[in-house]
């Protein structure tokens, strides 16, 4: 039977995190407050931010008036690309943290690997070190390949906690999946419904909706919970944002993962993480 509370996850050092989470990415800076307090209010506890979205100040405005315990919140941001190396780390984290208003973070990440600089392992070595210091509770990755993950775990002592990639439907990930699942690393899945473009319109999810009583992007995010990850959706809209969240009380059936799983086209919507190099 489906549970009709959140589930969670236990990372490697312990802790846990929520299934679904609520994603930030292209809410303005200046309205960014309303729907992150909408989304705590709603039962979200998992905020997804980035030091490249600009809206870090939001979410910390929106955590202090959301009256929830900080402890209760799991807030996540993201080293930006043109800050790889030590010494830019450490500085980037301490702009994170005062425009966040926190003493300490849940998960940082490191936003892509940009292979093409090489500096993802020196900057990973960084984290380590903010780790150690306690000013961060757990440390992780985005957008990371096999092969990055690899020098981290050859080259570096820590093995990242979660890795957070383009994740849906049509691009469902499966082998990178298993790769994480040896390694003891969460998935954490960007874009889960598609970015709301053309993948909710799929005729298989509107029939599977419609047996559910459910809508498509509550199947798509049921889907993402069944596989044993996180999903962070982003949504503007008040019954979309309490919408995303209300997928613990019902259950995909066998036959309705493995209809799900022909949308896979194996195409991404966003950057090649091996070839990104945007800065
Ligand atoms: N690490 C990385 O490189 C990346 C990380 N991310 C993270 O992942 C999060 C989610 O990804 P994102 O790219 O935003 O895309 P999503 O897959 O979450 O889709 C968001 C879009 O779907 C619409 N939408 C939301 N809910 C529904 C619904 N129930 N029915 C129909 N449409 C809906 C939204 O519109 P509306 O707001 O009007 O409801 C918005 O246009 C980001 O916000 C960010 O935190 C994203 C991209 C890259
Ligand atoms: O949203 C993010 O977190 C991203 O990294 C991407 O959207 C990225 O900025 C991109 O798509 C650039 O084209």
């Amino acid at each position: 039977m489906a549970t009709t509370s959140m589930t969670s996850l236990t990372l490697t050092n312990g802790m846990t995190i929520d299934q679904i989470g609520f994603g930030v990415f292209q809410i303005p800076p200046t309205e960014t407050v309303a729907p992150v307090r909408a989304a705590i209010e709603a039962g979200y506890r998992l905020i997804d931010t980035a030091q490249g979205y600009g809206n870090e100040e939001g979410v910390g405005q929106a955590v202090r008036e959301s009256g929830v315990p900080r402890d209760e919140l799991f807030i996540t941001t993201k080293l930006t690309n043109s800050e790889h190396g030590r010494d830019k780390t450490l500085r980037a984290f301490d702009a994170s943290m005062d425009k966040l208003g926190l003493d300490v973070l849940d998960l940082f990440l490191i936003h892509w690997p940009l292979p093409m600089y090489d500096q993802y392992v020196e900057t990973w070595k960084a984290f380590e070190e903010l780790h150690a210091s306690g000013r961060v509770r757990a440390i992780g990755v985005s957008n990371f390949t096999k092969e990055t993950l690899q020098r981290l775990f050859d080259e570096t002592d820590t093995v990242p906690v979660l890795n957070q990639i383009e994740l849906h439907p049509r691009f469902p990930q499966a082998e990178l999946r298993e790769f994480h699942a040896q390694h003891g690393i969460v998935t954490e899945a960007w874009s889960p419904i598609g970015q709301g473009k053309g993948l909710l319109d799929e005729p298989v999810l509107a029939e599977i909706a419609q047996a559910h009583g459910k809508t498509p992007a509550q199947v798509v995010l049921r889907w993402h919970v069944q596989l044993g990850i996180v999903a962070i959706p982003k949504s503007v809209n008040p019954e979309r944002i309490a919408q995303n969240i209300q997928v613990f009380d019902f259950e995909l059936s066998d036959d309705d993962m493995a209809r799900i799983a022909t949308l896979d086209t194996g195409e991404r919507m966003g950057p090649d993480p091996a070839t990104a190099s945007f800065r």
